[in-house]
């Protein structure tokens, strides 16, 4: 599963590395990181709405929207997916995170 991020992530920046006609990733990285957030911002509520209406496929296609456009905003911000495996690697030695959090947070 890894090696499907770390592949998308390699692809993404070879767009930025060599530009593409055509390319739908060059064209994010052409305009920026506001239109990248934009889109990260529209995929996140997609990705709500899909889940919130109980539409399994739907959802799925919109993760992977979310997950292609954060991708994009990592390569435009030279954040390395390592870095951020590293950060999920770190916390899967944690066990018991709840008293980290508001009761609150739990209950909204
Ligand atoms: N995973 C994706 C991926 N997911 C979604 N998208 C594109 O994201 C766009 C989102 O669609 P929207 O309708 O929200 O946006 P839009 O109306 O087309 O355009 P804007 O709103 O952004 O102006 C679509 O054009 C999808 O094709 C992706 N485009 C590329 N990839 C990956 O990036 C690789 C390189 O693609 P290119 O850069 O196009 O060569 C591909 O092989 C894929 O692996």
């Amino acid at each position: 599963m890894n090696d499907t991020l770390a592949q998308l992530y390699r692809v993404i920046e070879s767009r930025r590395a060599q530009p593409q006609e055509g390319s739908y990733t060059c064209y994010l990285l052409e305009k920026g990181l506001d239109k990248i957030l934009k889109k990260v911002g529209e995929e996140c509520s997609e990705t709500i709405i899909a889940a919130k209406n109980g539409r399994q496929e739907e959802t799925v296609g919109e993760i992977s929207d979310l997950l292609y456009h954060l991708t994009v905003m990592m390569v435009q911000q030279d954040i390395p997916l390592e870095a951020v495996m590293e950060e999920l690697d770190r916390r899967s030695t944690k066990i018991g995170n709840l008293k980290q959090f508001h009761v609150s947070d739990h209950e909204t």
